[in-house]
């Protein structure tokens, strides 16, 4: 349905995509992930003329969009775009957002994309706020908006540009679980996202883009269990784990909790689990910095999820003399360390170097 072939775009003096290549066939679902700043949405706006490509060739069912004899309005209708702001006409209410398109665009009678409209409200769960204005909306509700309203204009296609990067993390679940059901029903997407687990479940193909190009593409399972490639396995890693270095004892502990908090509602893991990797941290700081008030005060923390093992790992390494509170008498007080056993196991100390690496799992029950 959709080819595009040594796509390139440069921004001034700056090359965002030199070489992409790619094809999506009719009902697939692709999530396009990669580090910040690789073109990932310049990709997605070339591919309906929002940003005009600077070389290469789009093909739209089997139609060069870029060929001057091409019907470019007629091509675009082809193509829904739900964008990160949800652009939504903020004077008009939910039910005008939808009917305008088709009325002014599609001929549509009044009744028609009226009634049209209200069926796909119901559909996003928002037939109840058909008379609502954009302002009266949440980030979540809007964007549900936006989503019914580009499939009001009958797309065979939907580009969504992070369509949950605007949202609070409340409201991430009711947006994707509009997409889900419409990747059941058979629509075919490209979604450039960063929720790596919607990704996984959703898509039937990933691209990773980074230099320019879709660097590496394959089913979920390959990008996110066995990458091929060095920068995607890099990639994948890091987004799968959170690294938190603290130098001093003035540690500010409601930040390392909320990026804590953030990291396991983005792999959508139990609060029990979550409550307990919370205590565990601020726990194991505690001892550390007990033990270690005449020395230097460094501490790295690692979380990783691993989605095989389904289990939430922590390490946490710190610098200067052995010191392994876990060993008898090494403490005055044993509750600190009580505490700590009781929420983990597995639990591993090693001297590494000049360093102290403790390793633990988050138990589950
Ligand atoms: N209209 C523009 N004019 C100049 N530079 C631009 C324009 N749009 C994007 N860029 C630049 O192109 C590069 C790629 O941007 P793009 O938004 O496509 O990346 P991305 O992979 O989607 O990033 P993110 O994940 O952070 O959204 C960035 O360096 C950006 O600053």
């Amino acid at each position: 349905m959709i080819k595009v072939e040594h796509l390139s775009k440069q921004f001034g003096e700056l090359t965002v995509l030199r070489e992409v290549n790619a094809e999506i066939k009719k009902g697939e679902v692709i999530s396009i992930i990669g580090p910040s700043g690789t073109g990932k949405s310049t990709f997605l706006r070339c591919l309906n003329l929002l940003e005009m490509p600077s070389g290469g060739r789009i093909f739209i069912d089997g139609t060069d969009i870029l060929d001057k004899s091409a019907d470019v309005p007629k091509l675009r209708q082809k193509m829904g775009m739900v964008f990160q702001s949800f652009n939504l006409f903020a004077h008009l209410t939910a039910l005008e957002n939808l009917t305008i398109g088709p009325v002014k665009l599609l001929g549509r009678s009044k009744e028609q994309a009226g009634k049209k409209a209200m069926e796909l409200l119901k559909m996003v769960g928002l037939a109840e706020k058909a008379g609502s204005f954009p302002d009266e909306l949440s980030g979540g509700q809007k964007q549900r908006v936006a989503i019914a309203r580009c499939l009001a204009m009958e797309p065979e296609i939907i580009l969504f540009d992070e369509p949950t990067s605007a949202l609070d993390p409340t409201m991430v679940s009711e947006v994707l679980a509009v997409i889900r059901r419409l990747a059941k029903e058979g629509m075919t997407m490209a979604v450039v996202t960063h929720e790596m687990d919607f990704a996984r479940d959703v898509s039937n193909r990933v691209f990773y883009m980074d230099e320019g190009i879709i660097y590496e593409e394959g089913p979920p399972q390959q990008i996110f269990e066995n990458p091929q490639k060095e920068k995607t396995r890099v990639f994948i890693n890091r987004v799968r784990s959170l690294t938190y270095h603290i130098r001093n004892q003035n540690y500010d502990l409601y930040a390392i909790n909320g990026e804590i908090e953030h990291f396991c509602e983005k792999h959508v893991l139990p609060k029990t689990t979550r409550n307990k990797a919370l205590l565990l941290v601020e726990e194991l700081l505690a001892i550390f910095s007990a033990g270690q008030v005449t020395r230097q005060f460094e501490i790295d923390l690692t979380l990783s999820y691993s989605e095989k093992r389904d289990s939430l790992e922590l390490v946490a390494e710190s610098a200067g003399d052995y010191f392994n509170p876990f060993e008898e008498n090494t403490l005055p007080d044993q509750l600190g360390t009580t505490i700590i056993k009781n929420l983990s196991e597995n639990m591993e100390y090693q001297r590494v170097s000049d360093r102290n690496r403790f390793s633990m799992t988050v138990k589950k029950q």
